[in-house]
C-alpha cells in the first residue's frame, strides 16, 4: 500500500494523529481540526523571541508600561462596576481536599455573583456543568495542574476529557521546566527564605539540583517542544474552547516570561495567565504589566491570530489588588477570594454612594488557607 502521508509528518502531527487513533470515540466531537505544525527550529524561535524581548523590554525599561493605566471598574458607578468586576472573576477552587459540597457552594456563589466562570479540577467539571445549567457562568478546568511537567499526551487526554465533560475554558500549566532547565543554580539562601509551602521548597530545591547538575547556561531551551505541546492542545481543542496558558511566573525570569508569551501567541492561545497559586508567589504587578505589554506587541506584529488577554491569578485576595491588576491591563482574575473581593466592592460602592448600595452578600467564605494576601 502506498504511503498515505508522502510528506513527512511533523512531531505535532504525529502526536495528534496518535491521540486520535487511540481515542476514536473522541474524534467525532472534535469538529474541524487544524493540525498545527512544528514550524520553527529552536534557533529560529530564539531569534524571534529575542525580537519580542528587545521591543517589550524597551517599553518596560523606559517606564512607559508602568505608567499605562487601563479602565478598571469604577466603584462610583455602583451596580455597573460590581457587574463589570464580577465578570472578570474566575471563581476558583483547586485545593485537592475540596469536596462536592464546596464545589456546589462555589457554583451557587458564582451564579449569585454572576462571575465569569468557576475554575476547578477535571473531576468536578461535570458536576459544575450540571450545577450551572441555564446560567451564563462558564466552567473552566485546569490541565497539567499544578506542575505542568506531565507529558504532552497526558495533557491532551486531560484537555479533551475536560472539553467532553463540558468545560468551555482550559487553564493549561506550561511545562516551565523546559524553559528553566539551563538556569544557573538557585542559591540555598533562596530556598531557605522561600515564604512558600513545604512543597514549594522541595520544588525550589529540585530546581537548584537540576540546574547545578548541568553547566549549560548558554543553551537554547527546547522552544520547539513547548510550541509542539501548545499547538497540539490548540489543535485538539479548537475554538470556541478558550485556552489559557499558566506561566507560573514566580519560576521564570522576565526573558522566560516573554519566551512563553511568544510561544503561547504563536500557538493561538487566548490568554496568558500568571500563576497556579500553588508554587511560589502569585501575580505581581510588574509581571502583569510585562505580560500585557507582550500580548500587545505580539498582536501588533501578527504573532497569533488574535490578541491574547492576561489573567492575573494567585494571591489576588483584596479589592485593591484586583483593581490594580485590572488597571494594569489584566482582563481576568483567577481567585479563590472572589466572594471577599465582591464584599469589599459592595462596601466601597456603599461608601462612595452614601451607603445606598452597600448591601453585603449573605456569607463570606474564603477558599484559601489563612495566609495573608501577598504583598506582591
Ligand atoms: O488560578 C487560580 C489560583 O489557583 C487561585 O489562587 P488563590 O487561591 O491564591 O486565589
Amino acid at each position: 500500500m502506498s504511503d498515505p502521508h508522502p510528506i513527512p509528518l511533523t512531531e505535532s502531527e504525529v502526536l495528534i494523529r496518535g491521540f486520535l487513533a487511540a481515542n476514536p470515540d473522541l474524534d467525532a466531537s472534535l469538529g474541524p481540526i487544524e493540525v498545527m505544525t512544528d514550524r520553527y527550529t529552536n534557533e529560529e524561535w530564539a531569534a524571534q523571541i529575542q525580537e519580542t524581548e528587545k521591543a517589550v523590554m524597551r517599553e518596560v525599561e523606559s517606564g512607559a508600561r508602568a505608567r499605562k493605566l487601563y479602565d478598571g471598574p469604577k466603584m462610583r458607578n455602583g451596580k455597573e462596576a460590581l457587574r463589570q468586576l464580577a465578570l472578570t472573576v474566575d471563581h476558583t477552587v483547586l485545593k485537592l481536599d475540596a469536596n462536592s459540597k464546596a464545589i456546589d457552594g462555589l457554583c451557587s456563589e458564582a451564579r449569585t455573583e454572576e462571575f465569569k466562570s468557576v475554575c476547578v479540577r477535571l473531576n468536578y467539571v461535570q458536576r459544575c456543568v450540571s450545577n450551572l445549567k441555564g446560567s451564563p457562568v462558564l466552567v473552566a478546568c485546569v490541565v497539567g495542574f499544578h506542575e505542568g511537567t506531565q507529558d504532552t499526551y497526558s495533557k491532551l487526554r486531560e484537555a479533551r476529557a475536560a472539553v467532553a465533560a463540558g468545560a468551555a475554558e482550559l487553564d493549561v500549566v506550561l511545562n516551565h521546566s523546559l524553559l528553566t532547565v539551563h538556569n544557573p543554580p538557585v542559591t540555598p539562601e533562596h530556598v531557605l527564605s522561600s515564604k512558600d509551602s513545604a512543597i514549594d521548597s522541595i520544588t525550589a530545591a529540585n530546581t537548584a539540583k537540576n540546574a547545578s547538575s548541568s553547566d549549560l547556561g548558554d543553551e537554547i531551551p527546547d522552544y520547539s517542544a513547548i510550541y509542539r505541546e501548545l499547538a497540539s492542545i490548540r489543535s485538539l481543542c479548537p475554538h470556541p474552547v478558550v485556552l489559557k496558558l499558566i506561566l507560573e511566573t514566580s519560576q521564570l525570569t522576565d526573558h522566560q516570561i516573554l519566551a512563553a508569551s511568544h510561544l503561547a501567541a504563536a500557538a493561538n492561545f487566548d490568554f496568558i495567565k500568571t500563576s497556579t497559586g500553588f508554587n511560589g508567589h502569585g501575580a505581581t504587578l510588574p509581571h502583569v504589566q510585562l505580560m500585557v505589554a507582550a500580548a500587545e506587541y505580539l498582536a501588533a506584529t501578527g504573532v497569533g491570530r488574535s490578541k491574547m488577554q492576561v489573567k492575573a491569578s494567585g494571591g489576588v485576595r483584596s479589592l485593591e489588588t484586583a483593581i490594580k491588576m485590572l488597571e494594569a491591563g489584566a482582563e481576568r482574575l483567577g481567585t479563590s477570594s472572589g466572594l471577599w473581593i465582591m464584599q469589599e466592592a459592595r462596601t466601597k460602592v456603599g461608601e462612595e454612594r452614601g451607603n445606598q448600595e452597600g448591601e453585603r452578600p449573605p456569607q463570606t467564605r474564603l477558599y484559601t488557607d489563612d495566609s495573608v494576601a501577598g504583598d506582591y
